[in-house]
């Protein structure tokens, strides 16, 4: 079933604040009537794909079936080509507030409620200003569900690597018998369309917030090095978490590869961590915010 964020996303949309308003009423009531504080639980209980429940597994397989490298193709010319919006950080966290991720079997929290969580778990560890305020934007391309995405997914999930063979450490593996790219005489190759250890600079990644949003802050930030492969590589459950596509990843990936694996217990477990006050923290945060971005940035 198409979410209600999908239906009101068509390429067509007109990013007026009328527009705005409307598609937050609509996915406003999808939230209130699904929204729940989650439970604490274990690690063990995340990322439990066996358990998940139905719309987090139509929702891969519809990713795993169109994410094709022709589409990756389009998609990242279709970004090239395009202006979005103009706005702030903040005011991008609030655009971006009402949305549920389908693809998420963990949290039915806000995204605002998300990115603060994650923040704070990183700010309660000590971890320097740049990282905290990673925590704070990592999943802001989530935006792109507002300026003419296809659907979800085009924008979450996990992210593998395309043009060549789809590795079975992605989750669902199976889904991929849909994907035209299963049956290409070169892309289902084990090295498709690229060299040996050509590095991550160099493969394309499934389309989604995370290279959408590496590529909206590389140019508009001060983050250092890190923060932007926390950002970029964020979804990128396959390789940093199960090792897969050795045969692609050079020494500068080994490097970064610490960065990503630090990065990612505070976005995924902090996820049943107590819900944050937004006011309350807003000025701590806008202080870190103007400390690296500057007050308006092009989405
Ligand atoms: O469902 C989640 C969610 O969409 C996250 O934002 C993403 O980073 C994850 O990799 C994904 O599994
Ligand atoms: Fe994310
Ligand atoms: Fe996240």
């Amino acid at each position: 079933m198409p979410s209600a964020v999908a239906m009101t996303s068509g390429r067509d949309l007109d990013i007026t604040s009328d527009a705005i308003d409307e598609v937050n009423v609509i996915k406003g009531k999808l939230w209130n009537d699904t929204s729940e504080f989650d439970e604490a639980k274990d690690k063990s209980q995340f990322r439990d794909y066996e358990a998940a429940c139905d719309r987090v597994k139509d929702f891969y397989k519809e990713q795993h079936e169109k994410q094709t490298l022709a589409f990756n193709i389009k998609a990242r010319v279709e970004f090239k080509s395009k202006k979005r919006a103009r706005m702030g950080v903040w005011e991008a966290m609030e655009m971006l507030n009402t949305l549920i991720d389908e693809s998420d079997p963990d949290t039915s929290m806000s995204q605002i409620e998300h990115l603060l969580q994650t923040a704070e778990a990183i700010r309660r560890d000590g971890k320097p200003e740049w990282m905290q305020v990673t925590g704070l934007v990592h999943d802001l391309g989530k935006l792109l569900l507002l300026f003419g995405s296809e659907g979800q997914w085009d924008v979450v999930g996990d992210t593998f690597v395309v043009g060549c063979k789809f590795s079975d450490k992605i989750i669902y593996p199976e889904t991929f018998k849909n994907n035209p790219d299963t049956y290409d005489a070169v892309y289902s190759t084990e090295y498709g369309i690229y060299k040996p250890h050509c590095g991550l600079d160099n493969v394309m990644l499934s389309w989604g917030h995370d290279e959408y949003l590496y590529n909206v802050f590389k140019d508009q930030s001060s983050l250092p090095a890190e923060a932007l492969a926390m950002i970029r590589y964020h979804s990128f459950y396959p390789w940093h978490r199960e090792g897969a596509y050795s045969h692609l990843t050079n020494d500068k990936d080994a490097r970064i590869l610490a960065a990503v694996q630090a990065f990612n217990p505070y976005d995924l477990y902090s996820k049943s961590d107590e819900p944050c006050d937004p006011v309350k923290l807003r000025p701590y945060y806008e202080r870190l915010i103007s400390k690296f971005f500057p007050p308006v940035l092009d989405w």
